[in-house]
């Protein structure tokens, strides 16, 4: 598979701040990669080396073959930061014609707006739009100048469900067409709604690179739920709850609790066993990370 970005042995400080501690990432053509981490795990400082934005301390970053600081290089590729100003007195499809003029070759204006849902406002001064429309143009606006790969630093925050549905359609079109994007998101349902990768990272590292279920099989936590009067001792019990009359039991070996559980002769009813979500394995991956350090 061919890299578009990647990132060797990368170090950035800011003073006295590891932002980034020899991180490693390689972005293949055609993947969609879910950046996953808490407040300050370094995924915008991450992004911003592999656009250019800013030069590593140490380590070296490609972008397409060539330097992420050279234009030529910058013109193949879309960004979307956390935070962009757009003009409040132009009119949407004038915004988007000033962006596209910018490129050799740019997807048709009308085509753009439709794919994120924005079709009826072309005539709407950026000034009217609400926050979730802006933040939307501001996201389709990375896909202007018909881009190799895209790169959104949290696109969705502030949208309601239905305005991030209409952003999360817009970004599958692109990479069904066979686009490359990496977004960083809080939203966990985010991750596994578009990803087939997720990277997680916490503290500067990369704690994790893998599918969503590969991640989930890492941490190896299931929820065995079940409705019972009375619970013997079970074994491998990391914790449980008890809602609404239902028991639910989260353990790492789950076929063993459920024999022993049977073995006890104790009555129950309604037994279900579920993987963790994503955000479940994402809190016990960055807990053990940090109770390593
Ligand atoms: N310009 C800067 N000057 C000083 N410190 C910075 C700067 N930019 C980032 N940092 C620090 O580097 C660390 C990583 O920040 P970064 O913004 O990359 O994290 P993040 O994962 O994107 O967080 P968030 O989810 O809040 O956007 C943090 O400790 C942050 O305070």
């Amino acid at each position: 598979m061919t890299v578009l970005a990647r990132a060797s042995e990368v170090t950035r400080r800011y003073g006295d701040v590891v932002a980034l501690d020899r991180v490693s990432l390689g972005i293949g053509a055609g993947e969609l990669v879910g950046l996953l981490g808490p407040n300050g795990a370094g995924k915008s400082t991450l992004i911003n080396l592999l656009v250019g934005l800013r030069r590593p301390t140490s380590g070296t970053v490609e972008l397409l073959g060539g330097s992420p600081l050279d234009p030529a290089t910058r013109r193949r590729i879309g960004v979307t930061p956390q935070e962009t100003g757009l003009p409040e007195s132009l009119r949407v499809g004038e915004v988007v014609d000033f962006v596209r003029a910018h490129y050799p070759d740019p997807v048709g204006g009308p085509e753009l707006l439709d794919r994120f849902g924005l079709g009826d406002l072309a005539k709407r001064q950026v000034g009217g739009l609400s926050g979730g429309q802006r933040r939307r143009l501001a996201v389709a606006l990375a896909f202007a100048g018909d881009p190799r790969l895209v790169v959104l630093d949290e696109p969705t925050t502030g949208l309601d469900v239905e305005a991030r549905h209409a952003l999360w359609a817009g970004v599958r079109a692109y990479h069904e067409g066979g686009g490359t994007v990496l977004l960083t998101s809080h939203y966990l349902e985010e991750i596994e709604a578009l990803a087939q990768r997720v990277v997680v990272m916490g503290g500067g590292r990369v704690l994790a690179d893998d599918t969503v279920s590969a991640i989930r099989g890492m941490v190896g936590v299931r929820r065995v739920s079940l409705v019972a009067e009375r619970l013997p001792e079970l074994p491998g019990v990391l914790g449980s709850e008890l809602v609404d009359g239902r028991t639910t039991l989260v353990t790492t070996d789950p076929d063993r609790l459920v024999v022993e559980l049977v073995r006890s002769g104790a009555p129950f009813s309604g037994l279900e066993i579920r993987p963790t979500t994503l955000e479940e394995a994402f809190l016990t991956i960055t807990a053990k990370e940090s109770a390593h350090v």
